[in-house]
């Protein structure tokens, strides 16, 4: 087909542009799946070595400096909430006797990781650490602290965890992650097992602004059957099994602005460390005042491997208040809540 010269000009560019999209597309084994994760905290970030550019390139030198800039950079609130939870639960629980440590998931968990390291190769070289999952292994490998794991040292001194919401009389919800099977044998395995949230985190009633449901773990072959048994026998109509979504550059228009686009779309069901399949059941609030019922009826439901609902397990629950949010206990300070019911508010310690 000819074109005159005006449908050249203007198919040309659009042309280039077409296969510079190209170009910038994933292949196809590039496209990363995405599983709920932890975000990533400035200290996290680290230069790639090896990829691209040799490491004295000025793209390398760069990369390393905006890494090493975040890395100073004060914290953003919650994030600074999270470390102050977990610095002033380690300083309160993790003591120089203890020798085995649970190590739980979360975003709040890298923080634990952090303080325990500060504690001093001394203390630590006699402790071994036990993992809940996968990330909580790769945090204690990383930190170069000992692991080993629950079979092995079936009683455990203490295990910190993260949360997704913490009520009143300390039940909470886990498992937004898909870590609560280990995360629940590791808080019955320990003799203090103690929570560490931000103050998003702490609530009257469960199921406040973790709206999501409780996360079920479930054998895959009887996933369907328990979320009929939940939707028309326990009450939670919206009960569904959790997606995990697949995620792609798909857009870029390089003129004078990158528009980019971010399409979402799922990827089959998420599976858990042990090879099961999660279902997410909203309940109402009457059944979330009190969820210890709830919970027993979920777990006896044959092909319910756990449930997410922690129901008197834990000792205390620490909640950073972090600084600069309106509205809100704004002073840096820590919020304890205690199985007895009791409540401080304490001042962190003086280096977080
Ligand atoms: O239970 C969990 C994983 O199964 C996590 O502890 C919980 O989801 C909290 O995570 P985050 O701090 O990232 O919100």
């Amino acid at each position: 087909m000819l074109l005159c010269r005006s449908q050249l000009f203007r198919t040309v560019p659009f042309v280039s542009v077409f296969r510079r999209q190209l170009a910038k597309m994933p292949l196809p084994s590039q496209v990363h799946y995405d599983v709920p994760t932890t975000p990533i905290t400035p200290q996290q970030i680290k230069p790639v070595v090896g990829l691209g550019p040799s490491e004295s390139s000025g793209m390398s030198r760069l990369a390393a400096a905006a890494a090493s800039a975040l890395a100073k950079a004060p914290l953003d609130p919650i994030e600074q909430s999270k470390k102050l939870a977990a610095y002033t639960a380690v300083d309160n629980h993790v003591k120089p006797e203890h020798r085995v440590i649970g190590i739980g998931s979360g975003s709040t968990v890298p923080y634990v990781v952090e303080r325990i390291v500060q504690q001093g190769e001394e203390v630590n070289k006699g402790r071994v650490f036990i993992p809940t999952g996968f990330q909580s292994k790769q945090l204690i490998v990383e930190a170069g602290l000992g692991l080993g794991d629950v079979d092995q040292y079936p009683t455990i001194d203490v295990t910190l965890d993260g949360a997704d919401e913490v009520d009143h009389a300390l039940n909470c919800v886990k498992g937004g992650g898909a870590c609560h099977l280990r995360e629940k044998v590791l808080a019955e395995a320990a003799t203090t097992f103690i929570l560490v949230a931000d103050h998003r985190k702490n609530v009257q009633y469960l199921g406040t602004n973790f709206v999501q449901g409780v996360p079920i773990e479930v054998v895959p072959f009887a996933y369907a059957k328990v979320l009929q048994n939940l939707r028309h026998i326990l009450g939670s109509p919206k009960a569904t099994l959790r997606m995990a979504v697949k995620k792609g550059w798909f857009l870029q228009v390089p003129f004078t602005f990158e528009l980019l686009v971010n399409i979402f779309w799922a990827a089959g069901p998420v599976v858990s460390d042990n090879g099961n399949f999660i279902i997410d059941a909203p309940f109402e609030r009457e059944k979330m005042i009190d969820p210890y019922v709830i919970m027993a009826q979920i777990k006896m439901l044959t092909g319910v491997v756990e449930v997410g609902l922690f129901c008197h397990m834990a000792k205390a629950a620490y909640f950073g208040n972090s600084a600069s949010l309106p509205f809100r206990t704004s002073d840096g300070s820590v919020t304890v809540r205690w199985q007895d019911g009791q409540v401080e508010t304490i001042a962190p310690p003086a280096d977080v």
